[in-house]
């Protein structure tokens, strides 16, 4: 049986560690970080996304503001916001929460966020800067730094020797994950949906990291014995026998089979979920550090 890894426990820790910073920060400087986040709609999964990252940010001692735009905003309004948030000095991390209605351009409005404002690590160069190897110098997109804690506290800091899959090739994720995977020296694949023999693959990694979107893709067969399994799929599956309109949430792992092979494992929910939202928070400390002048914390 694999071990359980508790991501509310340790996104607990980061939280706690966040806050310590925020106090000594305000102390040391008056600087308070300051977490913008803009929501484009009414879909209620984000909203409840974005709730719990105002609730955290308000909780971590931080200025928390939220704007929220109709489902038929247009990509002129949302850049004038933007504009208003990069221009702001109380203001040290901007969140546009993805994805966007159709109409609106994603890309260019990311692009549009100052790189040191851009808490999701999305900007070219925050991903620049991750993908040559500055892992210090930019903002790290929180999902794949959050996975990336969790390996470390499963692993140490060197992965020299080991062999690692991401199953993903997203911006957002399965990219910076490759890439931070390959900073701390494992071999990594990244398998995505046009490769092959993606089981076999997947039963040569050390560890497996799947990001894909498919509820309980990855079987007990694709998982080699003792891995560690990290799970950043998060599916909503109708569960009607409960009742109309109730649903309960699925990894891309099927949990309870991958347990009984994995050495280490993370759950859905109360796995890699929480920490995104935790490194959310790391990154916007981060941000406002820079700002005024001072060296930011290592969150690990
Ligand atoms: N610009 C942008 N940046 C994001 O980082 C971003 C985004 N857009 N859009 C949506 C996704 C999704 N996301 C999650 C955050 C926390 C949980 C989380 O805390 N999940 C809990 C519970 C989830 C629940 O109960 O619904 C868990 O897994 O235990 C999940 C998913 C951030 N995203």
């Amino acid at each position: 049986m694999a071990t359980k890894i508790d991501g509310k426990q340790v996104a607990a820790s980061i939280n706690d560690a966040v806050k310590s910073a925020t106090l000594a920060l305000e102390k040391d400087t008056g600087v308070k970080p300051g977490l913008a986040v803009v929501i484009v709609g009414e879909d209620p999964a984000s909203h409840a996304y974005v709730g719990a990252k105002s609730r955290m940010a308000r909780e971590c001692g931080f200025n928390s503001i939220q704007h929220t735009l109709p489902e038929g905003a247009t990509q002129e309004e949302l850049a004038t916001i933007v504009e208003a948030l990069n221009a702001d000095e109380t203001i040290h991390g901007i969140l546009v929460q993805l994805p966007l209605p159709r109409h609106l351009n994603s890309d260019s409005i990311i692009q549009s966020i100052r790189p040191e404002k851009d808490v999701d690590g999305l900007h070219i160069v925050n991903a620049g800067k991750l993908a040559t190897g500055d892992l210090d110098g930019g903002l790290v997109s929180c999902t794949p730094a959050g996975a990336m804690i969790l390996v470390r506290r499963t692993h140490g800091e060197d992965l020299s020797g080991l062999s690692a899959v991401v199953i993903g090739r997203s911006n957002l994720f399965g990219k910076p994950m490759s890439a931070l995977l390959l900073a701390a020296n494992a071999t990594v694949t990244t398998a995505h949906s046009r490769t092959e023999n993606l089981s076999g693959i997947c039963r040569n990694a050390d560890i497996l990291v799947a990001a894909v979107g498919r509820p309980e893709m990855v079987r007990a067969s694709w998982v080699k014995s003792g891995a560690t399994v990290i799970d950043v799929g998060i599916n909503r599956i109708a569960a009607s026998e409960r009742g109309e309109g109730t649903y309960r949430l699925v990894g891309d792992v099927a949990f309870d089979e991958c347990v009984e092979v994995a050495g280490v494992i993370t759950p859905v929910p109360g796995g890699v979920g929480p920490m995104t939202i935790a490194m959310l928070m790391a990154n916007t400390v981060i941000a406002a550090h820079r700002k005024a002048g001072k060296t930011p914390p290592k969150f690990s």
